[in-house]
């Protein structure tokens, strides 16, 4: 095929684009015409609109990234983000996601999977082709150059999508079964983000049907982080995708902020068992015989039978509500065994007989109905509560840190994210809440057992994503090991599949971040760097603010973005230093970031701030400072006053520009 035929072609698909984009428009306008009535009509409408503007988006957005030539009988296809058919119904483009263009992804000289030649298009900025490069499969080949471009290209805004470039080990994650549980253990800048925002894509369109219902959740690890990667599933054509931090999910509000030590108790895998015996404690021994009266009968139920219903139903491990019920059907039915001595009660009677008086007080004093916030309030509240439920599972100590002054109603204490989690547990007790069909959980590593049990409840009847870097794990319990995690998660028998190659960071910044690794306490496979591009200074200066404006200055000189990463407490100074030297700071060119919200981000050109101080900030400030210098795209600034951290030094001297 020549050149002009691939114009031709292009020309085809976007006069075949716009064909579409037509018919959609009628279909609006006419939705109402065929829909049997207003409820149909409307969804429709929605739908088709949806349709519409995903067609309309970007209208010079190249329509395909890849072709793929088969080896016999001259099968060809255009790859690309959506399907684009022609008049008749055929396919001119087909979806990255449609069975056929694995293949696109996986053909290997080893496996070639039938393919002769993968063909890959470049594009300019405003939808022109530029050319092409054809791979046959089975010749020897390194990167591609339009890959190799694409990995390189300056960052600017949010994440984008990677559908044109997936690599087949990145491929075979996104692929996995929608009944898989996979767990991706990635070094920075592997694409763990990318790799599970596509795999969110590929399961609702392989699956759309049966994850329709449950529906796909993203986890992040803030909302900083969820801005920047919100437009790439919206731009793979799903907006139906639930995407939130955990605390958002759990949404209570918080209001208040747990000390270290408390914060560490709460978040300990035993609270689980704690908080079950409080919620238990609210049963009580059925201490006399249930009397009813039934017109001129009064039903009789012995207190041994009572006691008998209610150990049996315990046995049976319901969620505590639906036990409650189960009592209560229980008794109702010794109840209408007695009434059948005299008559013959039907429906109405057991109906009448279950919600009477007399069977809820019973219930109200032996399974009371459970406010999950109550219960939580009580067992922090009330010491002897507290004494009772944590006997032999927390040390008085650990009781201590976390009881409260005072006791409180639910309504009017101030709650913090942790307890948040632990009302969100006793609410799983008290009834087994429907889940999602698939969750994908970014920055896992940091996740606390208990916050673990929270995503594991959504998931009990679907499969997860697990991604994280057991070296980045920055809270106070981040996991050291998968597996344990992972049985937190539910999950226990989940591979763990690592991903080693690096697509952010250049080579020469990875190896000094590499460094810390070992001192990191966790045995993670390092990152190689697929980038020989990339710049590193290390540059001692007594006087930070002003080596900040400097290293901002020459940035700006170049295209991308910039973050300028420190402590919370050092960035005031650089801020104002900035503002005096007229650099505006917080637009998409020069961001200012604290180190604590630096995770899952990239910026072109980093300007990493005092690392001693970063260590020094948090119990596992190496790992934040891991965290930090892998943001890097293009080129890391360290700039320091005081001595670099010993794990940093190596016997290799760098060039410093003083
Ligand atoms: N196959 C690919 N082709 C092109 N770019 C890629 C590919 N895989 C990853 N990238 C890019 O590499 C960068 C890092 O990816 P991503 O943020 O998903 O990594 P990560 O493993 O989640 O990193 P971290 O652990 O540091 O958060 C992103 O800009 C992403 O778009």
């Amino acid at each position: 095929m020549r050149v002009e035929d691939e114009l031709e072609y292009l020309a085809a698909t976007r006069r075949a684009l716009a064909r579409m984009l037509d018919t959609a428009r009628v279909r609006v306008d006419t939705g109402d015409a065929i829909a049997g009535d207003g409820y149909s009509a409307e969804t429709l409408g929605r739908m088709l609109r949806r349709h519409v503007k995903d067609l309309a988006e970007e209208p010079s957005s190249p329509p395909y990234f890849g072709r793929l030539d088969f080896a016999v009988e001259e099968e060809r296809y255009y790859i690309g983000r959506r399907h684009v058919t022609d008049a008749a119904g055929l396919p001119m483009v087909l979806d990255w996601r449609a069975p056929i263009c694995r293949a696109f992804y996986r053909a290997s000289a080893r496996d070639p999977m039938g393919v002769a030649v993968r063909r890959r298009y470049g594009w300019d900025p405003a939808g022109r082709l530029t050319g092409y490069e054809d791979e046959r499969i089975g010749q020897a080949a390194g990167l591609s150059r339009l890959v190799a471009e694409e990995i390189e290209r300056p960052r600017v805004g949010p994440m984008r999508d990677i559908v044109a470039t997936i690599q087949p080990d990145q491929d075979l994650l996104v692929r996995a079964d929608v009944d898989e549980s996979v767990c991706v253990q990635g070094a920075p800048g592997t694409g763990k983000t990318a790799v599970g925002l596509h795999r969110a894509a590929y399961l609702l369109y392989t699956h759309r049907q049966r994850l329709r219902r449950g529906g796909v959740l993203v986890l992040g690890p803030n909302r900083e982080f969820l801005r920047y990667i919100s437009a790439v599933l919206p731009a793979l054509g799903e907006v139906n995708v639930r995407q939130s931090t955990l605390d958002d999910l759990l949404d209570t509000g918080a209001d208040a902020v747990d000390t270290g030590a408390a914060a560490a108790v709460k978040h300990d895998a035993r609270m689980a068992q704690v908080l079950r015996r409080a919620l238990y404690a609210n049963l009580a021994e059925p201490s006399e015989p249930l009397v009813v009266p039934d017109g001129s009968y009064r039903w009789r139920v012995s207190v041994e039978a009572l006691r008998r219903v209610v150990a049996d139903v315990r046995r049976e491990a319901l969620a505590y509500g639906m036990g409650r019920e189960r009592v209560r059907a229980r008794v109702v039915a010794l109840l209408q065994r007695r009434a059948e001595t005299v008559d013959t009660p039907g429906a109405v009677w057991v109906r009448r007989m279950s919600h009477c008086r007399a069977v809820n007080g019973f219930l109200d004093a032996v399974w009371p109905k459970a406010r999950p916030a109550e219960v939580v309030a009580r067992l922090l509240g009330d010491r002897a509560a507290l004494a009772a439920a944590a006997d032999g599972l927390l040390t008085e100590a650990e009781q201590a840190v976390i009881a409260w002054l005072r006791p409180r109603r639910a309504r009017s204490a101030r709650w913090t994210a942790a307890d948040a989690v632990l009302i969100d547990e006793v609410a799983g007790l008290v009834e087994h809440a429907p889940g999602f069909g698939h969750i994908i959980v970014d920055e896992a590593q940091d996740l606390s057992p208990m916050q673990c049990r929270a995503v594991a409840r959504r998931s009990a009847h679907g499969s997860l994503t697990v991604l994280g870097d057991l070296a980045q794990g920055t809270t106070p319990w981040a996991a050291r090991s998968w597996p344990e995690l992972l049985a937190h998660l539910g999950k226990p028998a989940t591979p763990v599949v690592p991903l080693t190659t690096g697509f952010r960071v250049p080579a020469a910044v990875l190896t000094l971040a590499n460094r810390l690794v070992p001192a990191l306490g966790v045995d993670v496979p390092p990152a190689v760097s697929l980038r020989r591009d990339g710049d590193l200074r290390i540059q001692e200066a007594p006087d930070l603010a002003a080596a900040a404006v400097a290293a901002v200055r020459a940035a700006l000189a170049q295209a991308g973005s910039t973050a300028v990463i420190g402590t919370a407490d050092r960035l005031p100074s650089i801020a104002a230093a900035l503002a005096a030297a007229g650099i505006e700071a917080g637009g998409e060119r020069v961001t200012l970031l604290p180190t604590g919200l630096a995770k899952g981000l990239e910026y072109d050109h980093v300007i990493a701030v005092e690392p001693a101080e970063i260590v020094e900030a948090e119990p596992r400030g190496l790992h934040r400072l891991y965290v930090v210098l892998t943001r890097a795209v293009s080129r890391l600034d360290v700039l320091h006053s005081r001595p670099l951290p010993d794990q940093l030094r190596s016997s290799h001297t760098f060039r410093s520009v003083p």
